[in-house]
């Protein structure tokens, strides 16, 4: 568990972080998201000492940060940066070994590991294992940086916009399969970003920041539907359509929905917790052109296109009830 409790900075007299906390519970994803300058870097790096606080504490599995040495912090702790930090002189293999030549594991677990990894990530060992970072692509490149922040199994992992300098196409991909990879289903991870759609298909918690202060922390959900300010909501109003469909249910839309009777195929049945985007991604829909929802145990069967015409409606989360 990380905990930052009331934590500022300043540089020069410039305040960029001012009075932040928040936690991130074992296993959970924490996004911090805000435009430039927001200070979402800078407060990444107070969790792995790489910048200091001036203030306020830093609590990693309830000990202080600052009081434990600095490599054995660094070594728990994977981190991800956009720009990958790969060294052009070391072959992919050898930049993933890195962390665990350090830590004196044995020669064979490192092949093992570093085998493993490569495979993991779409990287096939004889193709890649030999290669320089200049004869990957943007996209192996960043495969590659994530392959060595988790070689030691480090059970956090920071990330710094680890997609940004990926192309939409590429980006999406990468992010589809971040969410599929099972290596990190128990890592307890803080990643920053500026995207919003990134932000609410990736993050259990979401902190959002302006001007170095925390604007609102919650999930999607309560950032997109319950925003405690002006400003809170604005940030997502640009992509608020698209953003919605990631966060309303079949039971959230489950009012406005007219029923068809059963048919007389088979149909794709999906649980009314499930978001719109969820069942929208999935390609089962398409042959049938109806689903089946499966609502307190009990079956209705809707027209696809409902769902994706539906239009979220300022009165309908209160009238869920
Ligand atoms: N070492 C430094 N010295 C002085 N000012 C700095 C330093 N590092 C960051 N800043 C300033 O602090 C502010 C916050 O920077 P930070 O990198 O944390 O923002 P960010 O939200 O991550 O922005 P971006 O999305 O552009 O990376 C910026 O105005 C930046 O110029």
């Amino acid at each position: 568990m990380i905990e930052v409790r009331q934590v500022s900075r300043q540089f020069g007299n410039r305040p960029v972080v001012s009075d932040i906390s928040f936690t991130v519970k074992e296993k959970e994803t924490l996004v911090l998201l805000g435009s430039s300058g927001s200070g979402k870097t800078t407060t990444l790096k107070m969790l792995n000492r790489l910048i200091e606080p001036d203030s306020g504490e830093i609590l990693i599995g309830g000990k202080n940060v600052l009081h434990q040495p600095l490599e054995q912090l660094r070594r728990s702790i994977g981190y991800v940066i956009q720009q990958t930090g790969l060294f052009p002189h070391y072959t992919v293999a050898e930049n993933i070994a890195i962390v665990p030549h350090l830590l004196k594991w044995s020669k064979e677990a490192i092949k093992q590991r570093v085998k493993h990894l490569l495979e993991t990530l779409g990287l096939p060992p004889a193709q890649f294992a030999a290669r320089y970072p200049h004869e990957l692509s943007g996209g192996q490149q960043q495969r590659v940086g994530l392959a060595r922040a988790l070689a030691a199994n480090p059970p956090i992992l920071l990330m710094d916009e680890p997609f940004g300098a990926l192309d939409p196409v590429i980006r999406h991909n990468i992010r589809q399969e971040f969410l599929n990879l099972e290596e990190l289903k128990d890592k307890t991870i803080v990643m920053v970003t500026h995207d919003v759609t990134e932000a609410v298909l990736l993050a259990n918690q979401i902190c959002l920041l302006s001007e170095g202060k925390i604007l609102q922390t919650g999930t999607a959900r309560e950032l997109l539907l319950q925003p405690v300010n002006t400003l809170g909501k604005e940030f997502f109003d640009q992509n608020r359509f698209q953003l919605e469909r990631m966060v309303y249910t079949l039971a959230d839309i489950f009012p406005r929905l007219t029923f068809t009777p059963t048919p007389d195929t088979h149909v794709p049945v999906f649980d009314s917790e499930l978001t719109l985007w969820e069942i929208l991604n999935k390609d089962q829909y398409d042959k049938t052109g109806i689903i089946g929802i499966r609502q307190q145990s009990q079956l209705y069967y809707v027209p696809v296109t409902q769902l994706l015409s539906f239009m979220p409606e300022a009165d309908l989360l209160n009238s869920r009830k």
